[in-house]
């Protein structure tokens, strides 16, 4: 990239003549209207030119700022921008390629490890630098070896590849050897680092823009003693005795020519305390003096060329179109520095003040009868360095009588001294006569207009043209060559960038695609799973209860009959021991028959143990079928064991019982095992079948009959009328008892006859002895049946304990509750694993959909950058 070189005078007009040349007479404008007219107008191109770059970059400047701050602020609050390096690896430089697209490997400096192969379009640095990349078609993010190439200086050749405004120092200090320092950096490190970078230009860019806005421009002019430097002065000002002059050196020290506007038309002098920065509003910077003590203050041989400065404020004579002042122009205020006379003592101060970079132009003044004395050389030399172009002024020319001659050996002179003055030495060398200038024009008369030497307007333009020149040079050329950079860093920055959101965007899209599908089919799942969930712990629970119950009332019909509920390992009735021994007969009866009654019940619990198996196999099935692959399945293993333990089992039942089983332990119920007399001989019960069967004794069978509904009623319906009295039936033995009965109300009748009477009592009395008999000898078989009967009858009228619930009532409900329970546990740890699948795949998609807004919005801003950039680069608008 070049540093902006405006078009100066010189390019304005032809190659001139060299001094040798018959012509050059003429070209050198010494009275020569024409070229006077064409210079004239050149200089006002220059003016405009300089006018309307000045206005462009000051536009381009703001931009700028604007852009750079407003990419600051995305930088904090919306994206972390990421900082990209770009190299080039071994192999991708053979590779051909077009014009301005090179093949590079990009890598971010918070993750060196990731390569993705770009293609950076750029022009060729020499003109405005322009950067863009793109993904190469085979686009592939490798995995390298962190390279070392952040670390390095980059050849200025790859100054394409790199940043220059905007480029991080990441390897500062004692870490600059510590490899691994680039990795460990993180995204959000290198984003405050390079808000510092931004930070830092935008300062910098507020400054360009003071500069290049700044109108003050101020033209030190130097030269030997005594050649007419006050005198120049004066006749630019159109003020005969502004700046004191004499034939001796004058001069002692520096004296600023201000215009009076800027001092709100006061003329009046400032002398500089020479420490602090002069500040025209901080009257404790300088001290005031009139402007009649101008000459001795000025020409104070106390006072040398390092004596503080002094600004003096003078209005000018007159200005109109054809004489434009000379300290304003329309674009900067010129001032002027009227500096001591060239000796061995000033040389190093003047020559260092004219490297100041507020010293637009120098002013050489020479005079014509001495050409350059060995300080003039000396100090253009010495300031020949910074200042590459000087302006030249011949004075005293009109003392000259060899015009030619002289005009001869002071340029030659020039040609040595300084090649590139000498190239535009038609518009840096002037040849005039300053006296008559200054002493012609007069406040009272006008001396101007026809009568001013034209060579000396010349010399005006000229240096209005210069000022503005190198103004460009020094004011605008590096501020545009500044902003042109930030530009192309910018957009390196910008398109990096895009990039990165486009690919997260991409990833996020992705992500979308993959997990919104799962997320709709695992909440339509949830639906359909609460039913089915409901579903299996009903049937479950049904099944259960159901089974129980009907087990149950069909172990307490055995019992009521006089057998064992059901046919259990280690349990059986004992045998009858004999009439003395029935009451622990009956006794050990309802044990064991209670123990029975428990057996049942155990296998019902081992039932529901299977069926609730089954269910919990079944809702794991469910979960299988609707949760996604990737959804841990439950860790809880079922185990049917565990199932009926809420209670602890009763170690004095099992004792009692002599049956393993977690059941209820009826036989260690008092209430129950208590065995009374009824349980040996139960007259109630043959006394109310007898009852019941006399209405229709003619019919035995149908008074059984009529039994069957009403017990049945008295049992709740519960259908068990026909077993419990089965504990008849089934013995075989009712037709005895029934004719037994009959034939004893028989023999009522018959004892109602006086002739039986005779023989009733004995034969009553064997009768009795018989009955006795018989039910002695009934007893083994009746014990069962009336223990039985009574525990079903206890059982089913009032459960236990007294409860309302009927004993296999209770026991279904029992457990049927502990079915729901674990199925509910089962169905509970299920929804719990939906909700979690759903909430997780909800924050991934809530993630995702925030992800894809932002790296969406981030590209949009990105873009947006690269076309700003864009009109800011044709803002520069600088011709190239
Ligand atoms: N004829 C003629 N005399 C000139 C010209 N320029 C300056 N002089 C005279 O030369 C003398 C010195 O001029 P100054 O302007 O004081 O010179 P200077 O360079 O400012 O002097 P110091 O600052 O003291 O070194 C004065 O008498 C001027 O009148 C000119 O172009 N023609």
């Amino acid at each position: 990239m070049q540093p902006y070189q405006p078009r100066t005078p010189r390019q304005v007009y032809s190659v001139p003549a060299a001094p040798d040349s018959p012509s050059y007479e003429k070209e050198s404008h010494i009275g020569v209207d024409h070229a006077a007219l064409e210079a004239r107008e050149a200089a006002d191109a220059v003016l405009k030119e300089y006018e309307a770059n000045q206005a462009r970059l000051a536009k381009a400047i703001e931009s700028s700022l604007y852009m750079l701050g407003d990419l600051r602020n995305f930088n904090g609050d919306q994206w972390t921008i990421r900082y990209p390096s770009l190299r080039t690896e071994a192999g991708e430089s053979s590779l051909p390629q077009r014009p301005g697209m090179a093949r590079r490997t990009l890598t971010f400096a918070d993750e060196p490890a990731a390569a993705h192969k770009v293609v950076l379009n750029s022009t060729p640095a020499r003109r405005s630098l322009k950067r863009s990349l793109t993904l190469a078609p085979a686009a592939e993010t490798t995995t390298v070896e962190p390279s070392s190439s952040l670390i390095t200086t980059r050849p200025a050749e790859q100054a394409a590849d790199d940043f220059s405004i905007l480029r991080l120092d990441l390897n500062l200090g004692a870490a600059r050897q510590a490899k691994g320092l680039i990795s460990s950096l993180e995204k959000s490190s290198i984003s405050s680092l390079l808000d510092n970078r931004i930070a830092a230009s935008l300062d910098h860019l507020a400054l360009l823009q003071r500069r290049v806005q700044d109108p003050h421009s101020r033209v030190l002019v130097t030269g030997d003693l005594n050649a007419g430097k006050s005198t120049l002065i004066n006749a630019l000002l159109r003020r005969r005795e502004v700046m004191p002059t004499d034939q001796q050196p004058l001069t002692t020290r520096f004296v600023e020519v201000v215009s009076a506007k800027e001092n709100e038309g006061r003329e009046e002098i400032h002398i500089l305390d020479g420490e602090g920065k002069y500040d025209p509003a901080d009257k404790s910077t300088y001290s005031v003096d009139s402007i009649d003590n101008l000459e001795a203050l000025a020409t104070d041989m106390d006072s040398d060329a390092s004596a503080p400065p002094m600004r003096v404020f003078v209005n000018e004579a007159r200005l109109d179109l054809t004489n434009p002042s000379i300290l304003h122009n329309g674009v900067v205020d010129i001032s002027l520095i009227d500096a001591p006379g060239l000796n061995r003592d000033s040389i190093k101060t003047t020559a260092n003040f004219a490297r100041q970079e507020e010293i637009d132009v120098v002013v050489f003044v020479v005079s014509a009868a001495n050409h350059f004395t060995l300080s003039a050389k000396e100090f253009i030399w010495q300031a020949g360095h910074e200042k590459a172009h000087l302006f030249i002024v011949v004075n005293r020319f009109d003392q000259i009588r060899d015009k030619q001659r002289c005009r001869r050996a002071v340029l030659e002179q020039i040609k040595q001294l300084s090649p590139d003055t000498y190239e535009d030495a038609a518009d840096l060398v002037h040849f005039v006569d300053s006296a008559k200038v200054a002493l012609g024009c007069s406040e009272e008369e006008d001396a101007a207009g026809d009568e001013l030497d034209e060579a000396f307007r010349h010399l005006e333009h000229s240096l209005r043209s210069f000022v503005l020149v190198n103004r460009a040079k020094s004011k605008l050329g590096p501020a545009q060559n500044y902003v042109t950079h930030l530009l192309a860093d910018v957009e390196l920055l910008a398109s990096a960038n895009s990039l990165v959101a486009t690919q997260e965007r991409e990833v996020a899209k992705a992500e979308l695609d993959r997990v919104k599908p799962v997320l709709e089919q695992l909440k339509k799942g949830k639906e359909g799973l609460e039913e089915s969930l409901v579903q299996e712990e009903e049937a479950a629970t049904e099944l259960a209860l159901t089974r129980t119950k009907t087990a149950m009332v069909r172990g307490l019909e055995r019992v009521g009959q006089g057998e064992l509920a059901a046919p259990a390992p280690g349990l059986e009735l004992p045998s009858y021991p004999g009439f003395l021994g029935v009451w622990d007969y009956a006794k050990e009866v309802k044990r064991v028959m209670l123990a029975s009654i428990d057996f049942v019940s155990s296998l019902a619990e081992a039932d529901a143990r299977r069926i609730t198996s089954e269910g919990v196999s079944q809702v794991t099935e469910l979960g299988n079928k609707l949760l996604p692959a990737d959804v841990v399945r439950t860790d809880r293993v079922f185990n049917p064991a565990a199932m009926f333990t809420a209670r602890p089992p009763s170690k004095l039942a099992r004792r009692t019982s002599g049956v393993n089983t977690l059941g209820l332990g009826l036989a260690s119920r008092p209430q129950l095992a208590e065995v009374s007399l009824s349980d040996i001989f139960d007259y109630t019960h043959h006394i109310s079948i007898a009852r019941s069967s006399l209405p229709s004794s003619s019919s035995a069978s149908a008074s059984s009959q009529a039994l069957i509904p009403s017990f049945g009623a008295e049992v709740g319906g519960l259908g068990l009328a026909s077993l419990a009295f089965g504990a008849f039936t089934m013995s075989g033995k009712v037709f005895g008892v029934r004719s037994f009965i009959d034939g004893a109300l028989g023999l009522s009748d018959l004892l109602a006859h006086p002739m039986t009477r005779k023989w009733a009592g004995p034969v009553v009395g064997v009768f009795a002895l018989g009955a006795v008999g018989y039910v002695v000898y009934e007893l083994p078989r009746s014990i069962p049946r009336n223990v039985g009967r009574h525990i079903q009858s206890n059982l089913l009228l009032t459960g236990l304990d007294g409860e309302e619930t009927p004993y296999a009532d209770a026991q279904a409900q029992r457990v049927g509750k502990e079915v729901r329970k674990v199925m509910r546990l089962a169905a509970w740890d299920l929804r719990e694993r939906f909700r979690g699948a759903v909430d997780a795949r909800g924050e991934v998609v809530r993630e995702s959909e925030a992800l894809e807004r932002k790296a969406g919005k981030a590209l949009k801003y990105f873009e947006g950058v690269e076309r700003k950039v864009e009109e800011i680069r044709e803002q520069v608008g600088v011709k190239v």
